[in-house]
């Protein structure tokens, strides 16, 4: 029997982006949900008769190619008969232009940078309380001369069509970036257009979406099935798996591996969170000696993930395997903490980026497992995830908890991985990250710790002479993790964890703080 489960698009009014391949796309989806208007992003040749709901709005990103070239790419004409307001950013406002008289052609120089807006029809409500604002621009072409059917609503110095409107449908274009921050105005113009001239309701709240999407997983479900799932005490994967349990409480299994290169107390503390503080149905499965063992000897780092993410294949199918269902039938569903900037990553009309670590979850799983997926969280960002966590009330230094690699200290500690060198790189990272958290910094920090250099130095304490490894401290701010930006300590700050961890961590003789940004440096040093 098969169910049919709406999708969030259909149950909440939703603006369509379709994705002509900038790198600010995701920033519209992101702006407009930060109002409460729920916005999906499709890539641009999205056929819109395979769309299963209907969209309030379209909006279409700018791009890096030219309307005018061979291969460049185009929408489907078909979002004009869908009667809805169609604004056009950039690349999308040419290609609207391209479609309503090409005239777009290659400007005589490039504009990037700030711009001064000037409206010349006030009446247009997508300029409502924006006029004389600074934007951002960003583009090489410019529309020649007027598309049929279309006026000019606003100028700026180098761009004569820095926005226009059709004189009877309600769609627009516009030259400049609103979703970027240097647009002062930018906020209030996709606002405009959004609430007030596509009418969608302001309604995306994580409390409106836990219902609607507790009742998606029960349908789903259904009344029997069981459901399995890897959780690690990261904030995604246990806001997933609270939903879960909400939905079908015991018939969710959760799978906690501790894999030997956990933080300090982790596994400890997860297992309380979890099991006590939020009555999820969970199993922690010690398999550090496993770990361990096949780590011995492996210095290359790409080895190490290996290893480590096709052992914690092994260990979850082994452990999957030891449970038996109440209704006597078989696991059906496997819950995966997807997000929506993986789901975006995947459907990205460019493809799917350069691949420089292989970041590993759960997916190996499904080949062989032949388990239907579960993933309630797959149109959410990560600031949705933390807000839904508050919401079902997980404690708070779990839902503001900065991420944690799958291959843990094995990747922070350089080199090869003995259960000795764990314990230093281990010990060093608990001082740091306490030091952190009593000078109030961890939430502005998104993410800290320590790695273990396998160098050894030379340093003295109490007239000895001694011979140490060395830990090297990062502390980055980032909001993509994409690029990062080393933290500013004081040095005050610096200086007391340096003396904590060489006085209290044996084995260390020297500490220094890394002053590398992403790019060119990695957050992790392996
Ligand atoms: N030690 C572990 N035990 C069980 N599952 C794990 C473990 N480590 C990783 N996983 C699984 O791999 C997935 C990916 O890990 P990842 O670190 O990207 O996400 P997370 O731990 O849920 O959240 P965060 O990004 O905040 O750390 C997890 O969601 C979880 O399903
Ligand atoms: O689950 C994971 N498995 C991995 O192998 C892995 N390597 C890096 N990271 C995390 O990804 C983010 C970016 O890290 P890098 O700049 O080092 O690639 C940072 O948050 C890193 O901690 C990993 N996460
Ligand atoms: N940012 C953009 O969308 C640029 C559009 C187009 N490639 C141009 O250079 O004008
Ligand atoms: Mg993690």
């Amino acid at each position: 029997m098969s169910v049919t489960v709406e999708e969030v698009s259909a149950v909440f009014d939703t603006i369509l982006v379709l994705d002509f391949g900038s790198q600010y796309s995701h920033l519209i989806t992101r702006r407009l949900r930060e109002f409460n208007v729920y916005t999906e992003m499709l890539p641009c040749t999205q056929k819109i008769s395979e769309l299963s709901w209907k969209p309030k709005g379209i909006i279409l990103s700018g791009g890096p190619y030219s309307v005018y070239e061979e291969g460049s790419p185009h929408v489907d004409h078909a979002i004009f008969d869908l009667g809805v307001p169609i604004l056009g950013i950039c690349y999308g406002m040419q290609e609207l232009a391209w479609i309503n008289g090409k005239g777009v052609a290659r400007g005589e120089k490039r504009e990037y940078g700030p711009a001064t807006l000037d409206v010349q029809d006030q009446s247009c409500p997508l300029f409502k309380d924006v006029d004389h604002s600074q934007v951002w621009m960003s583009h090489g072409d410019k529309l020649s001369a007027l598309p049929t059917g279309f006026t000019t609503v606003a100028t700026s110095d180098n761009s004569p069509f820095a926005a226009i409107a059709h004189k009877t449908e309600k769609i627009y274009g516009i030259q400049f970036h609103p979703e970027v921050t240097h647009t002062a105005k930018g906020n209030l113009l996709l606002r405009n257009f959004a609430v007030d001239i596509c009418k969608a309701n302001q309604n995306w709240t994580m409390a409106n979406f836990i219902d609607t999407e507790i009742s998606r997983i029960r349908t789903l479900v259904g009344p029997t099935a069981e459901v399995i799932g890897a959780v690690s005490g990261g904030v995604d994967s246990t806001v997933a798996a609270k939903l879960l349990s909400i939905a079908i409480g015991e018939r969710f299994h959760a799978i906690y591996v501790d894999n030997g290169v956990m933080r300090k107390n982790e596994t400890e503390t997860v297992h309380k969170t979890l099991t006590e503080g939020l009555g999820i149905n969970l199993t922690v499965v010690d398999a550090s000696e496993e770990f361990l063992g096949k780590l011995k000897g492996v210095t290359d780092p790409e080895k190490k993930r290996k290893i480590i993410g096709n052992t914690f294949i092994e260990v979850f199918e082994r452990q999957a395997a030891l449970i038996q269902p109440k209704s006597g039938e078989e696991i059906e569903f496997l819950l995966q903490g997807t997000l929506y900037p993986d789901v975006i990553e995947s459907i990205s009309f460019k493809g799917p980026s350069h691949t420089i670590k292989t970041h590993h979850n759960v997916g190996g799983l499904l080949d062989d497992m032949k388990l239907k997926l579960i993933e309630p969280l797959r149109e959410l960002f990560k600031d949705e995830v933390r807000a839904l966590g508050e919401i079902m009330e997980i404690p708070h230094d779990l839902v503001w908890r900065h991420p944690f690699p799958g291959p843990g200290l094995a990747i922070r500690v350089l080199g090869e991985v003995t259960p000795a060198q764990v314990k230093i790189a281990r010990e060093a990272d608990f001082i740091f990250i306490e030091e952190i958290k009593k000078a109030g910094l961890y939430r502005e920090i998104s993410q800290a710790f320590a790695a273990l250099l396998p160098v050894k130095s030379v340093g003295v304490m109490g007239d000895q002479r001694t011979y140490e490894q060395v830990i090297a401290l990062r502390a980055i701010e980032t909001t993509d993790f994409m690029t990062a930006d080393w933290f500013v300590f004081e040095a005050s700050f610096l200086k007391r964890v340096a003396s904590r961890i060489v006085n209290e961590v044996d084995g260390v003789a020297r500490v220094t703080y890394d002053i590398t940004s992403k790019p060119p440096a990695t957050v992790e040093w392996e």
